[in-house]
């Protein structure tokens, strides 16, 4: 796939399925763009390319707050999925206030007619433009809007997603991603109390804005120098040691290696209970001792 900033000059020029959105995690719903996608390229032998934004675009729209500059899936991860999705060019154009004011016409005449395009899709509800575009302003494409995807009646979306993560309710994200949410970041020392209490925890600190899930205790699959353990993993201020910073640790079975350093990647499997402040380390210990046992069985 190749990734290139939406400019005349950097075009190809070769027929093209043109797709279009934002895309923030590349959930199923949006995947089912991209199944369309492939079975055009495949018929009409064009590639497929998608014009979407880095950023949210509610950020020139909304009063700004730090989940504004979060997304589902780092930038890696994002590049990953268009890439599996069967994205061959990627173009990428800043949502800026001047970009915000062109109309649906203006959006055609600036950014589509630069493509050979061969076919376009959208989802059901795509609008577009400042004008709030409907499809019908694509006419003069093979135009292609696929149906709602849902689960449980309900639209799966990516805002669907994000509150389900805020929440803690990573079993429902998984379910409406398609694939399991994950975080990834260095290994760093913590506070070195984990081993006194029989629970060593790779503290995991990520440079990506990703959003964080619910305070609380999970079952995580953990990737690291390139192999999958089980894992638990608090994500939590240590209420029971009066803990000031908000921490993912995670406590990796069957591991006895020291990973300062390295780069893990945690897969949120499962919400076991939320963080509880303990009268002591004892009430601690117990507890965690019946967090490993759900964690091991989890399948
Ligand atoms: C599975 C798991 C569950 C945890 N549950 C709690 C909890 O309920 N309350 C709490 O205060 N800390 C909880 N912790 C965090 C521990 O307090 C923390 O791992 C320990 O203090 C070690 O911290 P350190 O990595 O900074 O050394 C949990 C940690 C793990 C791995
Ligand atoms: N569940 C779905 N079924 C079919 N098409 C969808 C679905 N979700 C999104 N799309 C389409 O995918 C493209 C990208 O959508 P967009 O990035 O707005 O995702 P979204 O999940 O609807 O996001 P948000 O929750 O922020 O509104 C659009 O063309 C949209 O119509």
């Amino acid at each position: 796939m190749k990734v290139r900033k939406f400019k005349e000059s950097t075009v190809d020029k070769a027929p093209t399925i043109l797709v279009l959105g934002y895309f923030d995690g590349i959930h199923r719903g949006h995947q089912a763009l991209f199944e369309k996608a492939r079975d055009l390229a495949d018929t009409k032998n064009a590639t497929i390319s998608v014009l979407t934004f880095p950023e949210n675009p509610s950020i020139v729209f909304s009063k700004f707050n730090e989940n504004l500059l979060k997304h589902l899936t780092s930038d890696k991860k994002r590049l990953q999925l268009f890439e599996k999705n069967g994205v061959d060019f990627l173009y990428l154009t800043d949502f800026t206030s001047h970009f915000a004011k062109l109309t649906s016409h203006d959006f055609i005449e600036n950014y589509l007619k630069k493509l050979n395009i061969a076919a376009v899709i959208v989802g059901f509800d795509y609008k577009f433009g400042s004008d709030n575009g409907t499809v019908k302003a694509l006419s003069d494409y093979d135009i292609y809007q696929i149906p709602q995807i849902s689960d449980s009646n309900e639209k799966i979306s990516s805002t669907r997603i994000r509150k389900a993560v805020l929440s803690g309710d990573v079993e429902l994200a998984n379910q409406l991603l398609g694939y399991h949410y994950e975080l990834s970041g260095l290994v760093v020392h913590g506070e070195a109390r984990g081993r006194t209490i029989g629970y060593p925890t790779a503290n995991v600190e990520s440079k990506d804005y990703q959003y964080m899930p619910a305070t609380g205790v999970y079952v995580v699959d953990i990737e690291v120098a390139g192999k999958c353990y089980r894992g638990m993993a608090s994500i939590g201020y240590n209420d029971t040691f009066g803990g000031q910073t908000k921490t993912l640790e995670v406590n990796i079975f069957e591991f006895h290696d020291e990973i300062y350093g390295e780069t893990a990647t945690v897969y949120f499997l499962k919400l076991i209970r939320g963080m509880v402040k303990f009268d002591g380390v004892e009430a601690l210990i117990t507890q965690m001792k019946n967090d490993e046992k759900i964690a091991r069985e989890f399948v």
